[in-house]
């Protein structure tokens, strides 16, 4: 049989030495190449086998790894339980991201991705502290109003404790892949004629009876959890300059502001970020009365925004985060629709991170923020993206796309050369511009 000049190795390019290519069917070896994928012989994709230099025990492993999520932090959480009701939530990537850092002009940008956690937002967080909680005093069921990412929090947490889950949504606001979540996780769903805040108002009145355990951020026990954030972060790059975080019923930018105070009473560290948040101009109760110089809110009736998880017009935990931001010489900022669906489109295309768009309005906020002249180019600024871009499927509609449509093998190869070929011309085109600009 003729090798197939394509599937020789080329180089063995950053690879171990001791890596080597085998066909899992006739079990040749073939040196290691990043270009060589299958067996010139069987056709059979092939697998990597390998020795490792070092072999560390489990014990070493195991205290090296992030996996143990916020109950690594237990000696900073105000309950003690042997049996936490977790998945692992926390310990979430804070990746750096160098293009945004071009963009905004500071000097390092990290985007914390709570789209990381295991329903894909950083409600896990507070869930599992709260669920904790349900279950260990006695409550047979539990009540949440959402935006969408509480009820999906709450079904999966409250599924694995055996609570019986009743959500209370604001009908046809909430994004597809919440809703699928919370079907999935076997809540029963009450979708209400009104927006958030009426869905809240029931919560609030339905946790006054004892059958109900509240899991909405009025809960201080909640935002508990979700504090572990700012220990994260420390963890990893000590105390940053700013903190940026999307602001809805704003119980998270509360709960990291009391995060990294904590750290700072505690001894732990000497210095405190500046919070910066972010809410969406048809729903800014708290930006927009910061920005006009107001001491409280202008609570809306009707807020609007795509960013249906930030689509609120009277946050209960306002006064909190206005204080968060007020001690921490801080600011609010309103962000377009607009503004939010280009940061979402960055995100994903410049940095590889999808983000629901009420977790890129943070990435919006820094960009405006720069272009205010907020920051002064020597700062670390750490953007949180508070939930995942599958959550919302729907959002896609606002970002070009090229979706060809082949009809057989031969035709869909044509049409990727084709579409190669077109794109290198026009990046050519582009960088050819860009240096006539330059000169
Ligand atoms: C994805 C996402 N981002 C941001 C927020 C705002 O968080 P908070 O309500 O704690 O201000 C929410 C929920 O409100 C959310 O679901
Ligand atoms: N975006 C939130 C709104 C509810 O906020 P909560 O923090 O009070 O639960 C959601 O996902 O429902």
């Amino acid at each position: 049989m003729e090798i197939n000049p394509h599937l020789e190795p080329k180089g063995r390019g950053n690879l171990s030495v001791d890596v080597k290519l085998r066909c899992p069917k006739c079990h040749r070896t073939f040196e290691p190449s990043e270009k060589l994928f299958i067996c010139p012989y069987c056709n059979q994709p092939l697998e990597v086998i390998y020795e490792p230099d070092e072999k560390p025990s489990f014990d070493e492993i195991r205290r090296r790894s992030r996996i143990y999520g916020i109950w690594r932090f237990k000696e900073f959480l105000p309950i003690k339980t042997s049996n936490p009701i977790t998945m692992g939530e926390g310990s979430t990537p804070l990746v750096r991201v160098e293009k945004l850092e071009k963009l905004i002009g500071v000097r390092r940008v990290y985007v914390k991705f709570e789209g990381a956690n295991p329903t894909g937002s950083f409600k896990d967080r507070g869930m599992s502290l709260a669920i904790t909680l349900a279950r260990e005093s006695g409550s047979k069921a539990v009540v949440a109003a959402s935006t969408g990412n509480t009820a999906a929090s709450a079904a999966a947490y409250a599924s694995r404790a055996s609570l019986l889950t009743f959500l209370l949504l604001p009908r046809g606001k909430v994004a597809l892949g919440k809703m699928a979540q919370s079907i999935l996780h076997g809540a029963i769903i009450v979708e209400i004629e009104g927006n958030f805040d009426d869905a809240l108002e029931t919560a609030r009145r339905l946790a006054q009876r004892e059958e109900f355990y509240p899991l909405n951020s009025f809960n201080p026990w909640r935002l508990e959890g979700q504090k572990t954030l700012a220990y994260e972060v420390f963890e990893e790059i000590g105390v940053p300059d700013h903190v940026v975080v999307p602001v809805g019923n704003a119980g998270n930018i509360s709960a990291i502001w009391k995060g990294f105070k904590e750290l700072k009473n505690w001894g732990y560290s000497d210095t405190l970020p500046r919070m910066a948040g972010i809410q969406a101009e048809g729903s800014s109760p708290i930006a927009s009365a910061f920005k006009l110089g107001l001491d409280a809110p202008l609570f809306t009736e009707n807020p609007e925004t795509l960013a249906t998880a930030i689509r609120i017009g009277k946050p209960v935990n306002w006064f909190k985060a206005w204080k968060a931001v007020t001690e921490s010489s801080g600011t609010f900022e309103v962000v377009s629709d607009s503004d939010i669906i280009r940061a979402q489109r960055l995100l994903a295309r410049e940095e590889g991170i999808a983000a629901e768009p009420a977790g890129a309005a943070s990435i919006a906020g820094a960009i405006k923020l720069a272009q205010n002249g907020y920051f002064n180019g020597d700062e670390t600024v750490v953007c949180v993206v508070t939930g995942h871009g599958l959550k919302d499927p729907d959002s896609v509609k606002f970002h070009p796309t090229t979706r060809l449509r082949a009809m057989s093998v031969d035709d869909a190869i044509e049409k990727v050369i084709k579409s190669l070929m077109e794109r290198s011309n026009k990046n050519r085109e582009i960088e050819i511009k860009r240096q006539q600009v330059a000169s």
